[in-house]
């Protein structure tokens, strides 16, 4: 399965994940992102992101190893198609923090997804949340809050909604949705295996 978790800067998708990545028994695997934006401090590259240069990136575009990609806030960022491949492959679900316009290319890609929009109690706590994170100019700030209406508008075009008003509760909306997901899943699974054999008769 694969998990797409999306939601303007700031409104907390990196903390709800590292929570559900650090409870006991999460078997889930993250992708992590190409970008072109300089690391902040204390992130590291190949853990935080893959750190590259604008002509690398545009590279990995035209050899066609990008599941998706998008230009946000002057800067490239990517998922590279090897590993998600390999991952799903391997029968893992994989989880991918993306923005908007990156999530549409892959639900054209791989309708079978599941995607989540994080959504802020409102504006005013999203900027808020920006400002006290203090890793981003207030020009910054205001060019990702600018971005946040349109995404906001987006959200119709997921699955499912989940406010991040406190973080374990948007942790146990989240769980909730991926478990229920992979039921979904496993029911229909043999269904359509029953249909196959069917059309092999
Ligand atoms: N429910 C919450 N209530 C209050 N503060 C929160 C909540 N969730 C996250 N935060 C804080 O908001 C700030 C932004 O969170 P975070 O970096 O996880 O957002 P993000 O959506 O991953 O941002 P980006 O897309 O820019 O990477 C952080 O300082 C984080 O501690
Ligand atoms: N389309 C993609 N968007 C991504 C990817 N990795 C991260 N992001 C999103 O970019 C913005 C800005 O991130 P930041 O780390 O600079 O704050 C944010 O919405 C991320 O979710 C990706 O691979 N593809």
């Amino acid at each position: 399965m694969l998990i797409v978790l999306s939601g303007p800067s700031g409104v907390g998708k990196g903390t709800v994940r590292k929570a559900i990545f650090d409870q006991p028994g999460n078997d889930f695997q993250y992708s992590i992102s190409m970008t072109t934006r300089q690391p902040r401090p204390g992130e590291k590259d190949g853990v935080d992101y893959f750190f590259v240069s604008k002509e690398e990136f545009e590279n990995n575009i035209q050899t066609g190893q990008m599941l998706e990609y998008a230009k946000y806030v002057d800067n490239y960022y990517g998922t590279p198609l090897k590993y998600i491949d390999e991952t799903l492959d391997a029968g893992k679900d994989v989880f991918l923090e993306i923005e908007v316009n990156g999530a549409m290319q892959v639900r054209s890609k791989r309708p079978d997804g599941v995607f989540i929009f994080l959504t802020p109690p409102d504006l005013m706590e999203l900027k808020q949340r920006l400002i006290h994170r203090g890793t981003d100019s207030m020009e910054v700030i205001n060019k990702r809050i600018h971005k946040a209406f349109s995404e906001i508008e987006m959200m119709q075009n997921y699955d499912y909604a989940v406010v991040n008003d406190e973080v374990p509760n948007a942790v146990e909306k989240i769980k909730e949705i991926i478990r229920s997901e992979r039921l979904r899943v496993t029911r229909v699974m043999p269904d359509y295996l029953e249909m196959l054999g069917d059309s092999n008769k």
